[in-house]
């Protein structure tokens, strides 16, 4: 094992890390030169010719990491900056104190994750992720793209306060908690900084939570009701949790709503979401530069954009990208509870077909309803690959019947989730033989492993916009139009 100092801070400390020298309850501490921020999350240093995961860190800082995970035979340890020696001009007192890896080592405890980005300034925030995203792409899909990160408009430069979509954790006594980063240690919490201003004012760190495991919680952008669903803890009978979770929750504000997931019969039965006071969904509006007007239900936890205002920003660049013209089919796969679909449906009129693609049966059900009445819209439940498969197969098979119609598609729309669309889709994708493919992404991995794919079959990226959705944390949204090279 290679020698490591200790900081006395780290010995009187004694953070929940995991074991990084077999040595129980002694936590390791390396001296270490930050260099590249890589994908993830943190930054990449060496140590003794081991690569070191720091996060918590800027690149070219030199810094004092506790190793939360490691092993003899680990490619690489990870390690979590405690000090910082020599710190970087773009260095800030992070803004949320329990996510904050300097004061939580030193309270003796872990951060929690999901802010790993908040000791940095905004706009440098943006620098690194856009460097991450060039490197990604050329790592993986050996392509160099020239991109600069885009905040959205009215964002505090703190970072702060643009989540309208929230889960936490209960700790064993039923307090609101969260996850720190690659653990099961839960940190209880008093506010959720990140976390829209309507979330505050719900104060659902006053409940008591006892007998729940998991509180998601939606809060509109545009400042309708809340949605608070409870998952039961396993084991706990849900119906013993009515009664008293609707007392708990009657403190809430008047006309929040509170459901409760039930699971099914059988372990393959969807969970039902069960209402405990106001609705099951809540109501999204969002309004294009173009002028159009869309109002969204989204049931339960279904799938909505997470900062408030990327439904906008992306329908916007959806519909720029897409270039549409009355008439044209496009697909709109991985398409949740229709939010690009209502927008690409005003976009190819009433002449035109948008094919409305997505797995989840509750996403396909909200958005049967949001595109009521949308004569040139059709939600096809199904998985992508699936519904694709078909479409080649049998291209004349009626839309009602799932299929195209005999219709050729003009545009690909894509957006899946963090995972991306994988080999098989991307290539069905191809043998559809749009003129244009449209590709949203949250992960710049999976983008570039489906980039690289596509690029392979003769297309080529010919704009890349990239959005900082996900401020405070290393996470990016992008926008790609491919064609063929
Ligand atoms: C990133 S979300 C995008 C949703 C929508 N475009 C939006 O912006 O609201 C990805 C969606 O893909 C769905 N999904 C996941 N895997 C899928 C698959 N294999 N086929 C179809 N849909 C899938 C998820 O249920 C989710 O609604």
């Amino acid at each position: 094992m290679t020698p490591i100092q200790e900081t006395s801070r780290a010995e009187g400390a004694r953070p929940q890390v995991r074991e990084a020298t077999g040595v129980p309850g002694v936590p390791q501490v390396l001296e270490l030169e930050v260099g590249p921020m890589a994908h993830g999350g943190h930054c990449v240093a060496r140590h003794e010719g081991r690569v070191v995961f720091v996060r918590h860190a800027i690149p070219s800082e030199v810094v004092r990491a506790v190793v939360t995970e490691s092993g003899e035979g680990a490619r690489f340890w990870r390690a979590d900056t405690i000090e910082v020696l020599h710190g970087s001009e773009f260095r800030r007192t992070h803004q949320w104190k329990l996510a904050d890896s300097l004061r939580a080592h030193a309270a003796g405890r872990l951060p929690v994750g999901g802010a790993e980005y908040g000791h940095i300034v905004l706009p440098h925030q943006r620098r690194l992720k856009a460097q991450v995203f060039r490197d990604t792409v050329a790592r993986i899909a050996g392509i160099q793209l020239d991109v600069h990160v885009t905040g959205a408009p009215g964002d505090d430069p703190s970072g702060l306060h643009w989540r309208t979509r929230n889960a936490f954790a209960v700790t064993p006594t039923g307090r609101l908690a969260m996850h720190a980063h690659r653990s099961t240690v839960l940190v209880p919490v008093r506010n959720m900084p990140l976390g829209v201003h309507g979330l505050d004012a719900l104060k659902l760190w006053e409940l008591d939570f006892t007998g729940i495991s998991r509180v998601d919680v939606a809060t509109p952008a545009s400042g309708g009701p809340s949605l608070v669903l409870l998952t039961p803890a396993e084991g706990v009978d849900p119906s013993t949790l009515g009664g008293r979770m609707h007392r708990q929750t009657s403190r809430l504000p008047e006309g929040t709503s509170v459901a409760l997931t039930v699971p099914g019969q059988t372990p393959e039965d969807r969970p039902e979401v069960h209402r405990l006071r106001g609705r099951t969904w809540t109501q999204e509006e969002v309004a294009s530069a173009r002028g159009d007007h869309h109002a969204f239900r989204i049931t339960g936890d279904g799938f909505w954009q997470v900062h408030r205002s990327a439904p906008t920003m992306l329908v916007d660049a959806v519909l720029q990208a897409a270039a549409l013209q009355p008439g044209q089919v496009v697909a709109d796969l991985y398409a949740g509870a229709g939010l690009f679909s209502a927008f690409l449906a005003d976009a190819v009129g009433p002449e035109g077909l948008v094919l409305s693609v997505e797995a989840s049966p509750g996403a396909s059900r909200d958005a049967r309803r949001n595109l009521h009445g949308v004569t040139q819209a059709a939600v096809l439940n199904g998985l992508t690959d699936r519904v694709l498969g078909g479409w080649l197969a049998q291209p004349e098979k009626p839309v009602a019947d799932c299929g195209l119609g005999g219709r050729t598609v003009d545009t690909v729309v894509l957006d899946p989730p963090r995972a991306g669309a994988g080999k098989s889709a991307v290539e069905r994708i191809h043998r559809l033989d749009p003129a244009r493919i449209v590709y949203v992404s949250c992960d710049p991995a999976s983008f570039a492993r489906d980039l690289g794919l596509l690029s392979g079959a003769g297309w080529a990226a010919e704009t890349v916009q990239v959005f900082d959705l996900y401020p405070d944390t290393h996470h990016m949204e992008s926008v790609a139009v491919l064609t063929r090279s």
